[in-house]
């Protein structure tokens, strides 16, 4: 008897998708249940931008650290209230599809992090059309490197992204640090709703400014090479979290999923999360609190390993 054979739509069900439904899967904005679209994304750059600004004033800081010779390497360093610099460092990379948002407004993590001794960096990096996405992703390695080499001594680095900022991230999984002269102490990825296969994007609107080519999709895409990649550190261990909240499309869903299967395949001690009642942007603004489970997980993944 002849074994069901699994449709296209099974692996990548976009591929069936019409123009207009591809869309909706990867307008964010449209899955957000308690507001209407560009309420959300006004409300979340608003909040962006006041976190930011109560952080600068009230956290020790050293703002616009280049971190390279480009006018765009530029990172915000908030520090723990503590003398030595042997603590751990998060560094976030600010969603914003490849091609709006900046570390000016994407302080969210910083006062719970730093009160509970965690240095974080929000990297700034040069969004598109300035910034392709060869280019974001060369930043992203460098501010890594730079981190590493400024602080010698850390207690861990653990990367942080979001939406474009989690691909970013998950872009070090294909890293090649020897070139840079350094192996950053790399102890945990949190990858909050982010994209690792940008194929289906390629025909979206999102594409506009970035003018990513199939190849550059391919090439820019973790999902497709981790395969291929170098094998995880044996010791000490290097968590992934992937996850997503509850209110994303199935196209969000179905990446952090894959995503997250792809990496346990690959070696790595990855665990997918989904936040109940979280959508795409109430997932980060929740971490201006303590309490919010996203920040005590990450609190418990940085100091479990010290
Ligand atoms: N135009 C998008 C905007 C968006 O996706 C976004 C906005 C702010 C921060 C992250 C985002 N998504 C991925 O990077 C939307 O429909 O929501």
């Amino acid at each position: 008897m002849e074994a069901p054979r699994a449709g296209l739509g099974a692996q990548a069900p976009w591929k069936e998708m019409s123009a207009e439904e591809l869309e909706k899967q990867y307008s964010p904005s449209r899955w957000v249940v308690r507001m209407e679209p560009e309420e959300a994304l006004r409300t979340f750059w608003e909040k962006g931008t006041e976190v930011t600004r109560s952080a600068q004033a009230s956290r020790q800081c050293q703002l616009h650290v280049p971190y390279g010779d480009g006018r765009g390497d530029r990172m915000d360093i908030y520090f723990p209230d503590t003398e030595s610099e042997a603590f751990p460092f998060l560094l976030f990379f600010h969603g914003g599809y490849w091609q709006s948002g900046s570390k000016d407004q994407s302080a969210f993590m910083v006062n719970p992090l730093t009160t509970q001794g965690v240095a974080v960096a929000i990297v700034g990096y040069d969004v598109a059309p300035k910034g392709t996405l060869d280019h974001m992703v060369d930043q992203v390695t460098r501010s890594i490197v730079f981190i590493q080499k400024q602080y010698p001594s850390n207690e861990g680095i653990y990367l942080c992204g979001h939406s474009a900022g989690a691909h970013l991230a998950s872009m070090m999984f294909l890293a090649s640090w020897t070139e840079h002269g350094v192996a950053p102490n790399l102890r945990g990825f949190f990858l909050v709703s982010g994209l690792y296969d940008l194929e289906p994007i390629v025909s979206t609107s999102n594409n506009a400014l970035l003018l990513m080519t199939l190849e550059d999709a391919q090439r820019n895409s973790p999902q497709r090479r981790l395969h291929r990649a170098p094998a995880p550190p044996a010791d000490p261990a290097c968590p992934v979290l992937v996850m997503v909240g509850e209110h994303e499309s199935p196209e969000f869903h179905r990446q952090s999923w894959e995503f997250c299967q792809t990496l346990c395949r690959g070696g790595w001690e990855a665990s997918f999360k989904k936040l109940p009642d979280m959508d795409h942007f109430s997932i980060i603004e929740n971490l201006t609190k303590k309490d919010y489970v996203v920040t005590q997980i990450m609190v418990k993944t940085i100091f479990q390993e010290l």
